[in-house]
């Protein structure tokens, strides 16, 4: 069955902000109904009304009803005060899919007690534009109807895998839940060693971003690895071996971004509870 023909019935979305609001977008563009959809969110933004208004969701309900599949893109650390207007419009049917950063499946079902099927998902910001990339992992509650649901919602973003073992979701969350803030920084860094080899910033900016979203296209288009194609780039006693002298250093571009990973994840597991 296409992902299309799993999108749930009805589904009510906790939090509309960036990401949850660039997930409703490609559920929409997926062919979800939009009146199947609720979203609670107490300070939704201008272009979440404006989306609400014209495509007919329903925005802050007075009554909603319990939720066949609830959607969590609330802050981490908002769960517990968002949890008291929650549990009742979650049942022992209700799928429950959150997108948390840190919160383990046991911290939701204590915070939601009628959870039982729960589905921990880490999506990432370009799901915005269809290009995402997720983890998942799903409690033993989650019939193969709703994990057919989630695989739905998340495929809808992008990329989707399952993970033998929630431990593995905050690996996942460092690497690609936070990944796209590397890789601006990356445009943001190599666009200011521009302006200090002496471009005009503007020209270095433009020059940093087409270099970056150009080498995802090739990355995406070719059948070659990361490394070949660094390779295919590198020409023996060239420009680029001079540059890869310095980031491939022992204290280098790697040993930096496994320290950041390492942090995010520390980071992930301290927002759990
Ligand atoms: N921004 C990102 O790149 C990613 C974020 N996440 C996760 O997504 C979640 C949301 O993050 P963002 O979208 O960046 O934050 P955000 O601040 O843009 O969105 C949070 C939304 O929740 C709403 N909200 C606050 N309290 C609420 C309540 N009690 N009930 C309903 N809605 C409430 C806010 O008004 C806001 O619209 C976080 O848990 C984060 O870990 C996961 C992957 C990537
Ligand atoms: O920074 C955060 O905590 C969230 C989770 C992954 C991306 N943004």
């Amino acid at each position: 069955m296409t992902a299309i023909g799993r999108l749930p019935a009805s589904l009510t979305l906790v939090g509309a902000g960036k990401m949850g609001g660039a997930m409703l977008a490609g559920w929409l563009e997926a062919g979800l109904d939009p009146r199947a959809v609720t979203i609670l969110d107490p300070a939704p933004s201008g272009a979440i009304a404006a989306l609400c208004a014209e495509r007919g969701i329903a925005l802050n309900p007075a009554d909603p009803a319990l939720a066949a599949v609830m959607v969590l893109g609330i802050k981490p650390q908002g769960l517990e005060a968002a949890a008291v207007a929650l549990s009742p419009l979650v049942g022992p049917g209700t799928l429950v899919l959150s997108i948390l950063a840190g919160k383990t499946i046991a911290d939701l079902k204590a915070r939601l007690p009628g959870a039982r099927a729960v589905v921990r998902a880490m999506p990432n910001l370009p799901a915005s534009v269809g290009r995402g990339a997720t983890g998942a992992v799903a409690s033993a509650e989650v019939t193969a109807e709703q994990r057919a649901v989630a695989e739905a919602l998340l495929s809808a973003a992008g990329l989707t895998e399952w993970l033998d073992a929630e431990a593995q979701i905050d690996a996942v969350t460092a690497v690609s839940g936070s990944g796209p803030a590397y890789v601006f920084l990356l445009v943001e860094a190599l666009a200011e060693a521009g302006v200090a080899a002496g471009l005009a910033p503007e020209v270095a900016a433009r020059l940093a971003r087409a270099t970056v979203t150009g080498s995802g296209a090739l990355l995406e288009a070719s059948p070659e690895d990361a490394a070949q194609l660094r390779r295919n780039v590198t020409s023996p006693g060239g420009t680029t071996a001079a540059a890869l002298d310095v980031l491939m250093r022992e204290d280098g571009l790697g040993r930096l971004m496994g320290e950041a990973v390492a942090a995010a994840k520390r980071r992930a597991g301290e927002l759990s509870g």
